[in-house]
């Protein structure tokens, strides 16, 4: 499944936040987003799952055009794991990645055997197996995510748009979730803060800066300590990794520089 968005732009209270945004993600590609804060990541991702409607551009999924599509369809071909998604009711995380399943059901078609077992492995998936009859809003932040990145598994769609997928996660589950993402073989578009890793999960990236592609290409043409700069306003040293043989780049915080340089 591959998605096209061309010429897109979003503009809310006369303020555009998008403006002709074009980018490609190829089916199988894991492609991550990157800039800073209110840059527009998580408005172009809004855009594709269809919260947000362009004001003008096009975005398709194989060709078909998303805005054009029933909500069944795109959760058919399209999951999403959100910043944060606001849960109001207690629900169990059983009932929270079940949810999952319901694109593939007829309305009221009770659970089958085949969904619990589906069920059962995204949970373990994520290491939540545990957790089966918790209530979700009693979960760690972190647990949460697990919980929605399991439902995305459940949901078996061949396109995935993560936002931050894994800010609420320690060290060894961003890694974990990361893996897991990239062995499911589905195509993915990801907003991403942790640069390193967008270097070793990512095939290609976008750099976004005020609602705009400045920069976009593998991960050795992209995160370079120009760019960096230009865009994100911190001094960086880039190294290929001899072990990952992905750029790993080191931060410097501007008075750190400024002191090793001798100045004040
Ligand atoms: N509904 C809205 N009304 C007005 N401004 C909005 C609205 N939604 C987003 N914005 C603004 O659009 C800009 C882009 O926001 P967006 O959430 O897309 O950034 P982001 O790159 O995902 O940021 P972050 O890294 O902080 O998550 C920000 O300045 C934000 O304040």
């Amino acid at each position: 499944m591959n998605l096209t968005v061309e010429n897109v732009s979003v503009s809310i209270d006369k303020k555009t936040l998008l403006r002709n945004i074009g980018l490609r993600v190829e089916a199988g590609e894991f492609v991550g987003m990157i800039g800073p804060n209110g840059s527009g990541k998580s408005t172009l991702l809004k855009s594709v799952y269809r919260i947000l409607q362009p004001d003008a551009g096009i975005i398709t999924l194989d060709g078909e055009e998303i805005h054009r599509m029933s909500p069944r369809q795109t959760a058919q071909r399209m999951a999403v794991v959100r910043q944060e998604s606001p849960v109001e009711f207690d629900f169990s995380v059983r009932e929270i990645v079940m949810m999952g399943r319901s694109p593939h059901k007829r309305l009221l078609e009770s659970d089958t055997a085949q969904d619990r077992e589906i069920v059962d492995d995204a949970l373990s998936r994520v290491g939540m197996q545990e957790f089966l009859e918790r209530s979700y809003t009693t979960l760690s932040g972190g647990e949460k995510q697990r919980v929605l990145i399991a439902r995305a598994l459940a949901q078996q769609a061949k396109f995935l748009v993560l936002d931050e997928p894994t800010n609420h996660l320690d060290i060894r589950y961003q890694l974990q979730i990361m893996d897991l993402v990239k062995v499911l073989n589905v195509t993915v578009l990801a907003a991403l803060h942790d640069l390193n890793i967008a270097a070793v999960y990512c095939d290609r990236l976008y750099v976004i800066e005020s609602g705009e592609i400045v920069a976009f290409g593998t991960p050795e043409e992209v995160l370079r300590t120009d760019i960096i700069r230009d865009v994100f306003g911190v001094e960086t040293e880039v190294i290929i990794h001899p072990i990952t043989g992905k750029p790993h780049i080191t931060f410097f915080s501007d008075t750190r520089v400024r002191k090793t340089r001798g100045g004040r």
